[in-house]
């Protein structure tokens, strides 16, 4: 319903009063901020001036220090407040595009009158500080807006429940100072509104969502109780949006305590970073941590291996189904991604504490200085009831020892003398410092020559074992590659006591296959995880302790393995993942998984899942056309925005395809689409697509190793495209020769959700046949 003129005119003059006031407020503060800038300017340059130096005596020394100390807490003090200031400036900056997007009458239950209560992006007090011109959209109040139509409502706030009644509910559009529209709202938050947002062109940057969340996805940013919060949600249906608007709900929250730096978000790939990064800004918050799980496993792994990415193994499951290993392969994804599997690594973690840890010699020039064996049999020297760790650290310490002998020793080998010969003028001058100092401090004389000798020889030693001992202490005297090896080794020999649980019936050829690779240096991604978790097993874990909240974006991605090494990762974390089975395009992902298990990580108590049905993405057309691609599309609602059915093409040539793309690609630039992405299955076939069309239109390839990307065209493979979204979609080739065998099915689903306005389907020889079990009905077939 709209609301009348007389109405209107009242919230223009309300919203030109509210205007005058973030101007004044604005100039007001803007002098605040250059005063204290010069004043920083001055301080700092006369910093020394004002400081009364003096180091004459230990007491004048202690003055100089007192008064340098004071002169820099007023210095930083002056900074903090120059930042926060600059801060404010911001946010009135920002208000000022649009001061604020909805507004609730509440009368309180007990109050005669009711308050007006308008929420933006950030608070707004009026000149006297007393009065809310504006209420931040993450205030207690504010929640009625999210959750309540007109009528009873109630909220909790920190100190309580407050009940009441809204009396109103409305909703503007804010432009450069003018009400471009309004609505009074009814169940769900207007609809209208929702059009509008929805209806605009994307853009190569999500949008925040704040004037439109909607009363599901509100419990999602401001869930508070549960340690483990699980989100399922279908395609579109506002996943990271969720996760985004809830990171910015925790830091005002909890402004006090958290900082962004103690928020890790997990993200699918690194474009999808960027394609998120200014969320947060746009909302006034610090971005958290972004990272993604391999990128993570880089750091941690890469220098030992040549690290496999998990777009590779992906690109390997859809393009090699005649290699020879292929099955053996997949199995192998699937089972290394299991609990089975990792608690195999515990049983074999049990035999390592007792046999066979596996260590490497500590050489120096070619020379065994201690041999792994010597430190096997110290190591089981240890109390076997010890922790693994633990007994490391031990081990370590004897060692550093050891070689401080061994160093000792070293002192008079002929290869110190040749060094000592090939030492420049600068070491001399260094020792024969050092050995002034020392004759200075003992008082006792002594023969020069000798003693120069012994220093220098102690200094070319110590130089040489310097890496040697750091090596140690970084545990580098575990053969890790060795011992990971050696499980598959003893778990493949017939006489092996190490069970494997649930072994697949592929075992052997599993174990022969990871042993190859492992041969080479070659460490596959399905082994990534469980190496770092023996690893962190036998070294000690280490947990980062400082992060309070993890978000797993895509998290339907993740095995329960890593699943489970995240949790031990981040003892003290929250955790909130997001996903939805439907786009689980990796291999590792079992048909029959379900986000739940990861509920029995933490307990029923402590989880709480949220399902999200409506999808807001794509036109009501391309939901209905998409949800039928999957078993269960039907719980799958659309949200009701109007659009043009997707289309179907079929080529008989791959002449006629290009020819025919092209043409589609033309008119949809022509349409004044921002974004327009190609989809090919793989990066393969992204490449033959990319090549087939550079050469006539501007059109971009996106690589994994792509960053980030601007408006326009782009070919992109569906993986990569995971989580972004595009104003119409061009799918290269929805033929069966591409799209039939059922682990197909989901990265096709996932290709086509990736449509906000237009869906365009083409097909080289006969199609998909998840395209042709759909009555026609649902696209135009277009030859
Ligand atoms: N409440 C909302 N108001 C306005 N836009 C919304 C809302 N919820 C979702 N959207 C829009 O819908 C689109 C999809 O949202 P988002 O990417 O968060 O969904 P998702 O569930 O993570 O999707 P997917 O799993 O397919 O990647 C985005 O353009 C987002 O801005």
């Amino acid at each position: 319903m709209s609301t009348d003129g007389q109405e209107l005119r009242f919230e223009q003059t309300r919203l030109d009063q509210v205007m005058i006031e973030i101007d004044n407020q604005i100039i007001t503060l803007q002098q605040n901020v250059t005063d204290i800038k010069t004043d920083i300017v001055e301080i700092r340059r006369n910093f020394w001036d004002d400081v009364t130096v003096n180091f004459d005596d230990a007491h004048e020394a202690a003055e100089t220090y007192a008064s340098m100390k004071q002169q820099a807490e007023v210095l930083s003090e002056r900074e903090r407040t120059h930042r926060h200031a600059q801060k404010q400036l911001k946010t009135l900056h920002r208000l000022k595009l649009s001061p604020y997007f909805g507004r609730i009458d509440l009368l309180e239950d007990g109050e005669v009158s009711s308050e007006e209560i308008y929420l933006g992006i950030a608070s707004l007090l009026d000149d006297q500080d007393e009065q809310f011109l504006v209420y931040d959209w993450r205030a207690p109040v504010a929640s009625l807006y999210y959750d309540y139509s007109p009528g009873p409502v109630e909220y909790e706030t920190p100190s309580g429940t407050i009940s009441g009644k809204m009396e109103l509910k409305r909703q503007y559009i804010i432009r450069e100072g003018h009400i471009r529209s309004m609505f009074d709202t009814g169940v769900t938050i207007g609809d209208e509104l929702l059009q509008e947002v929805l209806g605009k062109q994307s853009d190569s940057q999500m949008k925040s969502i704040v004037a439109t969340i909607q009363r599901e996805q509100n419990r999602i940013i401001r869930n508070e109780r549960s340690r483990l919060l699980i989100v399922q949600g279908a395609a579109g249906s506002g996943k990271t949006s969720a996760a985004l608007q809830r990171v910015a709900y925790l830091l005002y929250r909890y402004r006090e305590t958290l900082q962004a730096e103690q928020i890790v978000l997990f993200s699918p790939n690194p474009l999808f970073n960027s394609y998120i990064s200014t969320v947060l800004p746009e909302l006034g918050e610090k971005n958290m941590q972004q990272t993604t799980f391999h990128e993570y496993l880089e750091h941690r792994l890469g220098s030992t291996f040549e690290l496999e990415d998990p777009f590779t193994q992906l690109e390997y499951v859809h393009t090699a189904m005649h290699d020879p290993h292929y099955k053996t392969r997949v199995t192998a994804i699937q089972y290394k991604a299991s609990l089975p599997f990792m608690r195999t690594i515990d049983r074999y973690l049990e035999t390592l504490g007792i046999a066979n840890m596996r260590f490497k010699d500590i050489r120096f020039r070619d020379r065994t200085l201690i041999a792994a064996d010597t430190i096997s049999q110290r190591f089981y020297s240890h109390d076997p009831s010890l922790a693994i760790p633990n007994r490391m650290r031990l081990l370590a310490e004897w060692l550093l020892g050891e070689l401080k002998e061994i160093a000792r020793r070293e002192r008079n080998k002929p290869w110190v003398e040749d060094e000592i010969e090939l030492l420049d003028n600068e070491d001399f001058h260094r020792v024969y410092k050092k050995l002034q100092k020392k004759k200075r401090m003992s008082g006792a004389t002594f023969d020069d020559y000798e003693m120069e000798r012994k220093l220098l020889a102690a200094s070319v030693v110590n130089e040489h074992f310097a890496p040697i001992g750091t090596e140690v202490k970084r545990l580098g005297f575990i053969d890790m590659p060795a011992v990971y090896q050696q499980l598959f080794e003893l778990a493949k020999s017939e006489r092996s006591t190490l069970a494997v649980e649930a072994a697949p019936v592929q075992w052997d050829a599993i174990c022969s296959h990871t042993l190859e690779k492992l041969s080479v240096a070659q460490l596959s991604y399905e082994d990534a995880t469980p190496y770092l978790y023996l690893k962190e097993r036998i070294e000690g874990f280490h947990t980062n302790t400082s992060v309070r909240h993890v978000f797993i974006d895509e998290a339907q991605d993740y095995s329960p393995f890593q699943f489970a090494f995240l949790k031990k990762l981040f003892p003290y974390a929250k955790m909130t993942v997001l996903g939805d089975l439907n786009q689980a395009i990796y291999a590792h992902v079992r048909a029959d998984a379900s986000l739940d298990q990861f509920s029995a990580f933490f307990g029923a108590d402590e989880t709480e899942t949220i399902i999200l049905t409506r999808s807001y993405r794509s036109t009501r057309p391309i939901v209905e056309l998409t949800r039928r691609l999957i078993d269960g599309g039907e719980a799958i609602e659309p949200f009701n925005r109007d659009g043009q059915k997707p289309t179907l093409t079929t080529t008989a040539t791959p002449k006629e395809h290009a020819t025919k793309i092209k043409e589609r690609i033309l008119e949809l630039q022509k349409s004044g689409h921002r974004t327009i992405a190609v989809i090919g299955k793989t990066a393969q076939e992204s490449q033959a697509a990319y090549d087939l069309l550079a050469g006539e239109l501007p059109i971009r390839l996106i690589e994994k190793e792509t960053v980030s990307f601007e408006p326009g065209t782009l070919v992109i493979p569906a993986y990569l495209a995971k989580g972004v979204e595009f104003d119409a979609v061009i799918i290269y080739d929805a033929s069966a020769a591409q799209y039939s065998r059922e682990e197909e099915r989901k990265l096709f689903y996932t290709a086509c959700t990736r449509a906000m306005h237009e869906l365009h389907l083409f097909s080289l020889g006969s199609i998909s046949p998840f395209l042709g079990a759909l009555p026609g009905e649902f696209y135009v077939h277009e030859q």
